[in-house]
């Protein structure tokens, strides 16, 4: 439906309502118990109101950024996806739970889905454009960070109930039965054994490392659970293992560039070492390296935003290892591991290497959602930032 003056103004008001809900967060355990016994008809019922309350939420804050980042064109682009998002799904707002309806919700959410695609990439090109066109003062450069932090949350959070639903309803042909593909519970993994995500992390990330540097660090695995130091079998949990593996292929990538870089080719490289710990609340992954590290001074940057969309440098510049980010790895990781309560921690010694842990909790009732609220603080922080 095109946005006209008319349903413009309507529009508004139906984002200012649903903006007044509270975003009810889920836990791992409440998903799988509800697709243990799955009906799509609660599905449903459930998702047309808590969809266009997630997009309202952050829709909010989109209207609260500074003005001369929301003159982008790229982030207007993003501004107009989520408007036609929200507008379709309150299509089904009063509709009937009657299989043809149920049908076209599950395709709308598709269709959806692809729509915001690319969303990472078009916000990661507004803020490009506004720092080739605008001075960024700090303020704004806080305000950018603070957002896209709670932005890039709720996308995960909204992307994870549209795949449980469609994935659960939208009559998918059965996956390849793998070993335990089957078991899924839409995208989660009900006994995720944490050692084959990492291999495969690790192969992939091994493989581009050999492109560039035509060599790469082995990797030594262990595995210690609270109960018993030398586990027999692998450690397993319960968790979204395409979530995992996203921060383990980050994390390895960033390893290996800093083993490569900082050790001269014709040295035995050092290997890269996981330690998986299991204990009562978290299950724990520790990668370290001997990389060299980085300065303390230099430990906020790998997480900003703005600082790591600095232009892509010529390949000439490869030689160093450029702190300047080139994409949202590592912040972008970082969320997926706050998204179930989890965390994920740099911690480098300079001249020696670095360790990155990545914290998940081991209890999937304990595993809920953090989800962003829009609520009078938010709104304060926007104010105050300009
Ligand atoms: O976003 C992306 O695509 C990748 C964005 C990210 O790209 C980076 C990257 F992969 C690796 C490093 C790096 C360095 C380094 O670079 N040391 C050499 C130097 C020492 C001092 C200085 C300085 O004083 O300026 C600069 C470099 N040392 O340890 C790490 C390192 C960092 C992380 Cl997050 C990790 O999980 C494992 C690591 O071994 C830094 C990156 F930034």
């Amino acid at each position: 439906m095109k946005l006209t003056a008319k349903n413009f103004k309507n529009y508004a008001k139906l984002l200012d309502s649903y903006s007044q809900f509270t975003p009810s967060p889920l836990s791992i355990k409440k998903f799988i118990d509800f697709g243990l016994n799955a009906c799509e008809q609660k599905s449903y019922i459930f998702l047309r109101k808590e969809l266009p309350v997630r997009l309202a939420n952050i829709m909010k804050e989109i209207a609260l950024l500074p003005e001369n980042l929301l003159r982008m064109p790229s982030v207007h682009a993003v501004h107009d996806w989520y408007m036609r998002s929200f507008q379709e799904i309150l299509e089904f707002e009063k509709t009937e739970d009657n299989p043809s309806n149920l049908k076209r919700f599950c395709d709308s959410l598709v269709k959806i889905r692809n729509r915001h695609s690319d969303v990472v990439e078009t916000m990661a090109q507004g803020v490009l454009e506004l720092k080739e066109s605008h001075d960024v003062d700090h303020q704004t450069e806080h305000s950018v960070q603070y957002f896209l932090d709670r932005f890039y949350m709720s996308r995960i959070s909204i992307r994870m109930l549209i795949n449980q639903h469609t994935l659960l309803f939208g009559g998918q042909l059965e996956r390849a039965p793998g070993p335990n593909k089957s078991k899924y519970i839409g995208c989660i993994d009900p006994h995720c054994n944490l050692v084959s995500v990492i291999q495969d992390a690790y192969e992939n990330a091994r493989f581009l490392c050999d492109q560039y540097y035509l060599a790469s660090p082995e990797l030594v695995v262990e595995q210690h659970t609270v109960d018993e130091p030398k586990p027999e079998s692998d450690i397993r949990i319960v968790y979204v293992p395409s979530h995992l593996y996203h921060m383990l292929f980050e994390l390895f990538k960033n390893s290996m560039r800093a083993v490569m870089e900082y050790h001269a080719p014709r040295d035995q490289y050092p290997p890269i070492k996981l330690t998986i710990s299991k204990g009562k609340e978290d299950v724990c992954l520790k990668m370290s390296d001997r990389g060299g590290g980085i300065p303390r001074s230099l430990h906020d940057q790998l997480f900003k935003y703005m600082y790591s969309t600095a232009p892509q440098p010529s390949k000439s510049d490869a030689h160093t290892v450029p702190l300047a980010g080139y994409g949202y790895g590592l912040p972008i990781s970082r969320l997926y591991a706050r998204y179930f309560h989890g965390d994920l921690l740099i911690m480098s010694c300079e001249g020696y290497g670095t360790d990155a842990v990545i914290y998940l909790k081991a209890l999937s009732n304990e595993a809920n959602e953090l989800l962003p609220i829009f609520n009078k603080t938010t709104s304060k922080f926007y104010r105050t930032a300009v």
